[in-house]
This record gives C-alpha cells, structure tokens and sequence, in this order.
C-alpha cells in the first residue's frame, strides 16, 4: 500500500519505517528541511535502539522517501498519517495548530478516496475538527480515523512492531478495511485491534497515559511513606506486583515521571475534563505529586551538607528522562540541575546519549564528561538521575577513588542497601532507609 506520515519525529519516523519494513511504499513528509536532508543522506535524527537498522534497510530497497513537499508527498497516498506535535498550550490543553494546519493544507490536494489517520495524542472531538477543515476545500470522499499511538521511546520499534493492541476509531466500513489491512502483520501475535468510535479512541490514549502516570504517583507516594515508616519501596512493590490485578509493570518509584508524553497529557486530560465542569481530582495530585517528586533529593543533599550547597560539586549520573534515549523533555534531570545550580552548586554531568540536548539548552552552565568516572572527579556527591545499565554495577573502587566523599543520592534506586553498607558508602535512595 502507498502511505504518507505528515511529521518525522519519534512517533512519524517510527510509523514510516516499520510500515516500509511490513512492505508498503512510505513517503514521510516533514517541515524541518534539515532534517528531511539528514534523512535523505541515510542519517536518523533521532536515538531510537533498532531504527537505524529498518531504517537503512527500507531506504536502500526503496520502500521509504522522504520530502518537504506535502503535495508530492501524499500523491497516490491511500493513507496519510498525521504525526504532528500537540504541544501544551498555554492553558495546558493539547495546541492543535500543527494538526489543524496540516488539516487546511490537505482539502485541496487530495484527489483520490483518503484515509487520513490521527497519530498524534489530541484530545476528544480532534477528528471533528480535522473532517471539516479537511472538507472545506476537498472535492473527493475521505475519512478521518483516530489511531493513537502507544509506543514507548527506547522500545518504540518493538512497541510499534508488536503492539499489546492497536485502538482504531472509525465508523467507516472502507477506512476499518483498509486499517485492517495496514496492521495485519503487526497483529499476527493474536493481540487485538480495537476498532470503536472516534471519541473513545481519543479519551483511550489519554486515559491509557494517565493511568500509568498514576500508577508511578502512586508507589511514589508509597516511597515517601516507607521512608517515614521504616519500609522498604522495593519490598513493597514485589509483594503487590505479584498480584496479578495489579501487575509488576509500572510500580518503579523514583524522581518522578518525565518526557514528551506523561506531563502533557496528564495535564491536557484535566483540561478537558475542566472545560466539562468534572473536577478529575486524582490528575490534579498526580501533577502535584509528581512536581515534587523530581527534586525529592534536593533536600536530603542540602541537609547531608549542612544547609550550604555553595561550591559543592555534584557529579550527575544521567540526563535522559529514561534510558535508551536521547530526548530531555521534561526530563527530572533539567530540575535538578536547576535546583543545584540555585543552591550555587556546580554541576559535572555524564549520559552516554543525552549530553548533546542538554549542552544545546544550558551551554557552560554545567560541564560534561566522556565517561562516568571523570564526572566524579573531586566531586563532593553523586546523583543518580537516570538508570541506563551501564550505571548498575560501576567499578566502586574507581569511584571510591575519585570522589570526595562516598556519598550517593540515588534517584532511581540502583543498588541493594546491604551492599552500599558494605562498601561504606552514606546511601540516600527512594522509599527506603538511607544507609549512613
Ligand atoms: N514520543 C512518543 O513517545 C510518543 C508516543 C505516542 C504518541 N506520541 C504523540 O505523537 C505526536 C508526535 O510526537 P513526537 O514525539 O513524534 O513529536 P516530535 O516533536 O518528535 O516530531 C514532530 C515532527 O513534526 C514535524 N512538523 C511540525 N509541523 C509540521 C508540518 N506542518 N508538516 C510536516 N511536519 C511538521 C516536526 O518538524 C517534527 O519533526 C504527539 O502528539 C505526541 O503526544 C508521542
Ligand atoms: O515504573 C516506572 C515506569 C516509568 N517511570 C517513568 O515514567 C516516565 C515515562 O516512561 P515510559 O512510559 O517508559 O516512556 P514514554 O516513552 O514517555 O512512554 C509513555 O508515553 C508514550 C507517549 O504517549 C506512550 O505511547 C507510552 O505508552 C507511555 O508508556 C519516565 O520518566 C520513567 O522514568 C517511572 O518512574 N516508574
């Protein structure tokens, strides 16, 4: 099938590529010259584990374009996937701008029957609003189909190859057909695909995010009552997690929640539940509980130095906000750099993929290092930001060696207690006692 995806970020490229790799014919469409030129040089723009591999195959074998042309890029385009950012307005509520645009744009240049599929996250009743501004200017049939996305970056090429489910809102016979078609070889394993109305497909995104978000505010707060109580959050997770209403996925406490996905929806959810006089009040403690959340340790660090965090150095052990990828968005680790650097801290940071976003948006505020190790280098303290594996088990006589005091703030609860009293180390982690 020939398929267009309008927009080539994470969810666009990932879309495109893995239907090149099923065997369709993919042109994907960005406004970013720079990027499209990248992409047709053979370059991804993004860290994406597995991509380049599908990425390189399916462009050597002609099976995926890419242009700045939307018109050239939708010609006999069966499908066209819209994988526009929705941005946070300054309400909170999802900016539809890119998606309306796209929108306007399309009316006039289809010429065929289209299927023209919301990718993006958008809140209830977008689909609405994309048919008629599509129609104010077509002159052919088309359909408009709500398919949110629910890859996760680091994973997002598995993910998307075997969806747990893929959610289709259609109530078009020729649209659900042709959807059918599209993902039957990502649905063999025998997951479902959801077909239901255009509304619910959108609310099952939000949902499907909130809820997970939820979930995580929720051992978060477990932590921060283990720490007064004398538990153990680790603990306390393996004996609920082995409940299966429960599950075992998604119960990690740590410094909060971050990246492109959970904050804005979380927040854009409750918007539209404000905008139809519902108070949904476990979102609005979610987003408080997470807000603090991020720079839990800060405090802990201010106390282990006496009040005075001037002239400190602290050695940052990540800056993804999850490992596996390069993206800072709303990242825990910005926070904290923040909250260091205003308690006139400097801040030595290492993060094997992350470095590059953070250095675009802080410059020399903070410096960073070509390994691990020489982040610690008369360092005063480690934080613990991100837990990419390769921080799991360190060489601790190396580190020994080079840091002033053997003191670990550990946001994502890395190592087992009795091992840090064994190797001496003072040990602040979540939800469980620290080590002195
Ligand atoms: N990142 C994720 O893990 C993820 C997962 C599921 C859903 N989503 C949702 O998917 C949507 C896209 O997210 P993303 O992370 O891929 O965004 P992104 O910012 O990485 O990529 C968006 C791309 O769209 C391009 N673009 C903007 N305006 C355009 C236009 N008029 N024409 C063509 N291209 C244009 C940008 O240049 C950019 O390359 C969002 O709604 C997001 O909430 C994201
Ligand atoms: O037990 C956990 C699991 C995750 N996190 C944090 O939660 C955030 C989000 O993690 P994750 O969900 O793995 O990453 P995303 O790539 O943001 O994916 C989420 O957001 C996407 C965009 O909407 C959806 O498609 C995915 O289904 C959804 O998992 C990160 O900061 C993680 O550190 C925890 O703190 N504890």
């Amino acid at each position: 099938m020939k398929i267009a995806v309008v927009g080539t970020g994470y969810v666009g490229l990932v879309t495109g590529t893995c239907f090149a790799e099923t065997g369709n014919q993919v042109t994907c469409v960005d406004i970013n010259a720079e990027k499209v030129q990248q992409m047709q040089a053979g370059k991804i723009p993004i860290y994406e584990p597995g991509l380049d591999d599908l990425f390189q195959r399916n462009t050597q074998e002609g099976r995926l374009h890419f242009t700045t042309s939307l018109k050239e890029g939708i010609e006999g385009a069966k499908v066209i996937f819209l994988a526009l950012p929705t941005p946070p307005g300054a309400d909170g509520s999802a900016d539809l701008k890119y998606i309306l645009q796209v929108a306007n744009d399309l009316g006039p240049i289809l010429s065929d029957y289209t299927v023209i599929i919301d990718k993006s996250t958008v809140p209830v009743g977008t689909s609405d609003k994309v048919r008629a501004a599509i129609a104010k200017n077509a002159t052919v049939d088309f359909d408009v189909v709500s398919n949110p996305e629910f890859l996760r970056e680091g994973v997002a090429v598995e993910d998307f190859m075997k969806p747990d489910r893929v959610v289709i809102g259609t109530q078009s016979d020729r649209a659900k057909d042709l959807m059918s078609r599209l993902y039957a070889p990502l649905v063999r394993q025998g997951n479902p695909i959801i077909f239901m109305d255009e509304r619910s497909a959108e609310l099952t995104k939000y949902a499907a995010n909130a809820f997970l978000a939820t979930k995580i505010t929720f051992m978060n707060e477990i932590a921060n009552l283990c720490e007064l109580v004398g538990a153990n959050v680790d603990e306390v997770r393996k004996g609920i997690g082995t409940d299966s209403r429960i599950g075992k996925r998604f119960l990690f406490a740590g410094i909060g929640y971050g990246g492109s996905c959970f904050p804005k929806d979380v927040q854009a959810l409750a918007k539209t539940s404000a905008e139809n006089d519902y108070e949904f009040k476990i979102l609005d403690s979610v987003m408080q509980v997470n807000e603090s959340q991020k720079t839990k340790l800060i405090p802990h660090l201010a106390k282990h130095f006496k009040g005075d965090l001037a002239g400190k150095k602290i050695a940052m052990w990540g800056l993804a906000f999850k490992p596996y990828t390069d993206d800072i968005r709303e990242a825990p680790a910005l926070y904290n750099i923040d909250a260091l650097l205003e308690l006139g801290a400097t801040v030595s940071a290492y993060d094997p993929e992350a470095m590059g976003h953070v250095k675009q948006l802080m410059g020399d505020k903070i410096t960073f290092t070509k390994n691990p190790y020489e982040a610690l280098e008369n360092a005063d303290a480690l934080l613990i930001v991100t837990e990419w594996p390769q921080f799991r088990t360190p060489d601790f006589e190396r580190m020994d060696s080079l840091l002033k005091n053997k003191v670990i703030f550990d946001g994502r609860n890395l190592y087992e207690l009795n091992q840090m009293q064994e190797l001496g180390y003072t040990y602040y982690s979540i939800g469980r006692q620290t080590i002195h």
